[in-house]
């Protein structure tokens, strides 16, 4: 008569193909029904695969049925990203070519919808950690609507050094987008797995080096690319941009839900557009309308880190960087202050 510790007993000698730990380790078994020698197992691994999904069925089965089960049955379902951290992820955690033994944060920077300053928060955001002594890579994940190359003034291409990609270095942030693999900005038109692998090669192949925070430009929404951002990155935390009307937070809002659906920690959100403040009277007028950043940090129970007002960015003599607040913009204490706060957050 089988039993479940028998079950138990076999299922120690199967790993989880992703997380190479055995599927008692992972606590993986979800459910189990024994009658008459049959057996129906409900088993999680860390990934969805069909073909490893086909396999570990094939060598349960069998060992089940060499202890003298008459049939088996497994179903499987997939482990909660909050599972997973608490297993310690998966051994290869993403991106790999960071320095081994250096705690790099990621910090995903996500919206609801687009045009509401998701790029240039990461971007500014990412030069005012730089601000305060921190090694900052930006990774501009955002694959159909890049911008942070014309943004940030990048007109240089990666560097390809022993089949690795070299960030571009911008005032001091090692910068990786999709922009600098299309041709004459030409538009990007490929599907959802070739973005997928394009991602991976943005996380695997590219030789980010010693970093303290990874910035991800994520695109806008919670279509395919940002949900699969988000189940590649399980450690990482978010700030959510919004503007300032009540029904941009309303969509930012869904935003927010995907990234607690996946267990990202939302560091806080960020109000974008908040105010135009005039230079002549210093007037203040809510040109986008008021009140969404503050209702978005009570739906998602967030902190808001900062509201930055609509003004474009004082240029710099001689530098092309048309999205940057460089430091002794009017803006860069707004930066500055959502720095801080996020490092004190993280820390
Ligand atoms: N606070 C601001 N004041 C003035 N202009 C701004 C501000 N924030 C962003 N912009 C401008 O608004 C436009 C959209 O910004 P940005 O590209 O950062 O948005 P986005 O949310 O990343 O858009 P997308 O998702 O389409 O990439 C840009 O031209 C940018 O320069």
């Amino acid at each position: 008569m089988m039993d479940q510790q028998q079950v138990l007993d076999v299922l120690k000698t199967v790993q989880d193909p992703f997380l190479h730990k055995s599927l008692v380790e992972t606590k993986a078994l979800k459910d189990v029904v024994i009658e008459d020698g049959r057996i129906r197992l409900e088993v999680a691994l860390s990934k969805q695969d069909q073909v490893k999904q086909m396999q570990i069925q094939v060598e349960i089965s069998s060992k089940l049925k060499e202890q003298g089960a008459a049939a088996v049955v497994v179903r499987f379902t997939v482990l909660s990203a909050e599972e997973i951290r608490q297993l310690g992820g998966f051994p290869v955690t993403l991106p790999t070519l960071l320095s081994p033994g250096v705690k790099t944060e990621f910090i995903a920077v996500a919206s609801g919808k687009g045009g509401v300053g998701k790029s240039t928060v990461s971007v500014n955001l990412a030069l005012a950690l730089a601000r305060q002594g921190k090694k900052v890579g930006l990774l501009d994940a955002d694959i159909y609507g890049f911008s942070v190359p014309d943004m940030m003034g990048i007109e240089n291409r990666p560097a390809i050094k022993d089949n690795r990609i070299i960030p571009v270095e911008r005032f001091g942030i090692k910068v990786i987008s999709m922009g600098f693999f299309v041709e004459n900005n030409s538009p990007v038109i490929w599907r959802g797995p070739m973005l997928g692998k394009m991602l991976n090669n943005f996380f695997n192949d590219v030789y980010w080096g010693d970093l303290d925070y990874l910035v991800l430009d994520l695109p806008p929404g919670t279509g395919d690319v940002a949900m699969d951002i988000h189940s590649k990155l399980p450690h990482s935390k978010e700030i959510i941009v919004t503007t300032p009307h009540p029904t941009a937070a309303f969509v930012a809002a869904r935003a927010g839900a995907m990234a607690t659906h996946t267990d990202h920690e939302i560091l806080g959100i960020v109000e974008n557009m908040a105010y135009y403040q005039s230079k002549k009277t210093g007037e203040i007028e809510y040109v986008f309308g008021k009140g969404g950043g503050d209702k978005l940090s009570d739906l998602l129970k967030t902190e808001l880190l900062g509201r930055v007002p609509l003004t474009q960015p004082v240029p710099k003599q001689g530098v092309l960087a048309p999205g940057v607040y460089f430091e002794d913009d009017p803006i860069a204490p707004v930066y500055d202050e959502i720095a801080h706060k996020v490092i004190n957050k993280l820390t």
